[in-house]
């Protein structure tokens, strides 16, 4: 573990450097350093390393790594940046495995495909090359024929265009809120589209982490659009919202109760909203629902200085208003790439999702730590009994974790 941290370092000091001034780099180096003198002997970040092309500086964690993981990697990054949906299908699986060695693999990979992604970026002008879409909704919204039919759209007009699920259930029931039926079929058997269901276990913040690994091995598979769906329930909505560039609510023309679940918070996150299923009977309600929210938008903080959420009505079974609402998607990734916007939400979403990162890794690290393991279930059956407050309970695994950790 502490040989790949150590590679993987060796390559982030190379890689990410260039971004910052001299100075700077050599600072947090010295800084990181003075407390973690197992990596001093590493070389620090310096500007002659930087002539080096990115897939070198990538190619360093090869060295670390056996004859046949070598094989495998190479064998998956030439597939995906060849733009073969197996070969993506095979590295989104070895992100989102377990399996500690493989993880540190997907690590390497993802190493590769960013630097491979930045390249593109810097010829395409320092622009994103491909655009992220959010996509979110109650159940029976008509997300999934939604996507179908704008993804359809979309692959019809040369575009090639992936398709991401977050399904907050996945993590407790296996997968049941966005439906265990055949979803967007039309849409799959599309050469030029991709469609990756949920992960069917794990946290909420492991499946967010395994989608924005995700749309970066869809990006670098050459799709230029990528659309994350997910059902508005809990806070996977949130999640996605941050990790995309643009994010889309899609409401049904349906009563008071229905719209209940749909949280204010959210609303304020939408740059776009999509009354859908405007069509026969139910174009009177679609328009009063749009009325209603466009208003709501109206009181609202606006987030953005070059954008004012919109809201619009389609169909997915007519087709009307699809088109348009699509045009509304592209005025925003221009209104947002022109003022900078765009850019500035991906550069802050990259912390968050370090951050969540973190929150993970560290969880997982105080689960598994021995002191923690040892009091849990003794301390977890004293909260339940009500003997003692979880606030306590909390302290003395806290203090497990800490004293043993640091006398390690
Ligand atoms: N009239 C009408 N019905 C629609 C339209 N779009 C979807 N529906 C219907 O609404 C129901 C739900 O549609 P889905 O696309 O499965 O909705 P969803 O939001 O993906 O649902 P979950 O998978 O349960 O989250 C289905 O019975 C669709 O046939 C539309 O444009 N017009």
């Amino acid at each position: 573990m502490r040989q790949f941290s150590l590679a993987l370092l060796r390559h982030i000091s190379s890689s990410t450097a260039p971004a910052l001034t001299e100075t700077c780099r050599l600072h947090s180096w010295h800084c990181f350093t003075a407390s973690r003198p197992q990596y001093r002997s590493i070389v620090p970040p310096h500007s002659c390393q930087h002539t080096r092309t990115e897939s070198t500086a990538a190619s360093q964690h090869i060295q670390d790594l056996s004859g046949p993981e070598q094989r495998l990697l190479n064998k998956l990054y030439d597939g995906l940046i060849g733009g073969q949906r197996a070969s993506l299908a095979e590295c989104i699986t070895l992100v989102e495995t377990q399996h500690p060695r493989k993880k540190e693999l997907a690590q390497v990979l993802l190493q590769r495909v960013l630097a491979y992604r930045r390249e593109q970026e810097s010829r395409n002008g320092g622009k994103p090359v491909a655009f992220r879409v959010g996509l979110s909704g109650p159940p029976g919204a008509g997300k999934s024929s939604f996507i179908e039919v704008v993804g359809k759209m979309l692959t019809g007009r040369g575009h090639k265009v992936a398709v991401l699920a977050v399904d907050p259930s996945s993590c407790t029931t296996g997968g049941s809120l966005m439906g265990d039926k055949t979803r967007m079929t039309e849409l799959s058997r599309d050469m030029n589209a991709f469609i990756r269901p949920s992960p069917t276990s794990g946290t909420l913040g492991g499946v967010t982490r395994t989608t924005n690994e995700a749309i970066v091995l869809c990006e670098g598979a050459g799709y230029d659009i990528v659309l994350v769906e997910t059902v508005g329930v809990g806070q996977s909505e949130f999640a996605v919202a941050d990790m995309v560039d643009m994010f889309v609510l899609l409401i049904p023309p349906a009563g008071g109760d229905e719209l209940q679940g749909i949280k204010r918070g959210i609303i304020e996150r939408a740059e776009l909203v999509v009354v859908t299923k405007s069509d026969g009977d139910l174009v009177v309600p679609a328009r009063r629902i749009q009325a209603e929210y466009t208003s709501a938008l109206k009181l609202l903080r606006r987030q953005s200085k070059s954008w004012n959420p919109k809201v619009v009505r389609a169909s997915s079974q007519t087709f009307e208003g699809i088109p348009e609402v699509w045009a509304k998607m592209e005025a925003y990734r221009e209104a947002a790439l022109a003022s900078g916007e765009l850019q500035g939400r991906r550069t802050a979403q990259q912390k968050v999702w370090m951050w969540s990162l973190i929150q993970e890794s560290v969880l997982c690290h105080f689960q598994n730590h021995p002191g923690v393991r040892e009091a849990l279930p003794h301390l977890e059956e004293r909260v339940t009994k009500g003997a003692i407050s979880p606030g306590l309970a909390a302290d003395l695994l806290l203090r497990a974790f800490s004293s043993s950790s640091s006398s390690q």
